[in-house]
């Protein structure tokens, strides 16, 4: 079983004006509240790769029951720990360019944090979890170590998708898949990348501190899938973006489900570029038809 932990869900509301006028009255052209977070939107997408997942983490309050109710109307399992504070609202601002302001996240008590590593403790050693997204600040910085402990003394694998230092120190547990964004991978490291073969170095280093795969996005730009043995590069297949938010997180989803179904790692790589790539040419998340429609238009070779 496939398990997506969000520790920081958010109801995305997407907001689209014509014309951003700052320190004047907007009108909104559009407006669409989905159920976001990494984790669940993993889950979404695993879902309609047709692999089973249960979406966990923390939800609260009104629109903590949306996040919820949407899930399961999508047929999706959820187990989520009911908390006091309400979930957080992230707004994702469409005015030509995308602008986001994300929550910092609700407050997390104590037992409410206990009882979410009791979920764990009932892995098995075939699971894998992936543990996508911010942290709330409640919950402190070295909370996904406490759930990568748990993983390990159940043998399950495990994927991370974070920023910063909880993603370096998550390496040395010897993840199945990160995935940074080439701008997050110069962070990282306090770097400035200028060439694809800058990235290539970059990315080997993060194999040698313990990742199992590593695959670095460049949004339209394409991806780079590195291994051990070799390096792959992916072309994106053409379209018209309409909402990135969730691409990285598709990207993830097509990835895992694919390796977990199939056991193939490039054609999860290209799997996981098609969803990446199907949702953002998407309003919403990809569908499964999208992804189907654009997995022959990703082409794969070796560096
Ligand atoms: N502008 C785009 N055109 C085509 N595909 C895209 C675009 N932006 C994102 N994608 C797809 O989604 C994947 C992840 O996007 P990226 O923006 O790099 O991740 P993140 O959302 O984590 O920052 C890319 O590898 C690509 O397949
Ligand atoms: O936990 P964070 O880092 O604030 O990110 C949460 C946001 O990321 C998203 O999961 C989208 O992530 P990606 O665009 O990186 O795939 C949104 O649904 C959500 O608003």
């Amino acid at each position: 079983m496939i398990y997506t932990v969000t520790l920081n869900p958010s109801i995305d509301y997407i907001v689209e004006v014509d014309d951003l006028k700052l320190g004047d009255l907007n009108r909104m052209k559009r407006d669409l509240k989905l159920p976001g977070g990494k984790g669940i939107n993993v889950s979404r997408i695993l879902n309609q790769l047709g692999a089973d997942s249960t979406a966990i983490g923390f939800l609260g309050g009104f629109t903590g029951r949306f996040i919820d109710d949407t899930l399961r109307e999508e047929s999706i399992k959820t187990d989520f720990v009911m908390i006091e504070d309400d979930t957080r609202i992230n707004i994702k601002l469409k005015h030509g360019d995308e602008t986001e302001i994300n929550g910092l996240g609700p407050a997390i008590r104590e037992q409410e944090a206990d009882a979410l590593v009791q979920k764990l403790a009932g892995l098995q050693k075939n699971d894998i979890v992936v543990l996508s997204g911010s942290i709330p600040p409640s919950l402190g910085g070295d909370f996904y170590e406490r759930l990568i402990r748990v993983c390990q003394d159940t043998g399950a694998e495990f994927v991370i998708d974070t920023t910063g230092e909880a993603l370096m120190k998550a390496l040395v547990h010897k993840p199945l898949l990160i995935k940074p964004n080439h701008h997050e991978l110069a962070e990282l490291f306090g770097v400035t990348i200028h060439s694809e073969e800058e990235i290539v170095t970059y990315g080997r280093k993060l194999l040698e501190a313990g990742a199992k795969n590593v695959l670095i996005s460049m949004a339209g730009e394409g991806a780079l899938f590195i291994t051990a043995d070799e390096v792959y590069h992916a072309n994106v297949p053409a379209g018209t973006v309409k909402n990135s938010v969730g691409a990285g997180d598709s990207m993830i989803a097509g990835f895992v489900g694919t390796l977990a179904l199939h056991g193939d790692p490039i054609e999860a790589f290209r799997a996981g570029v098609a969803s990446g790539s199907a949702t953002a040419f998407s309003d919403d998340l990809a569908t499964r038809e999208k992804i189907e429609q654009l997995r022959p238009q990703v082409t794969i070779s070796k560096r």
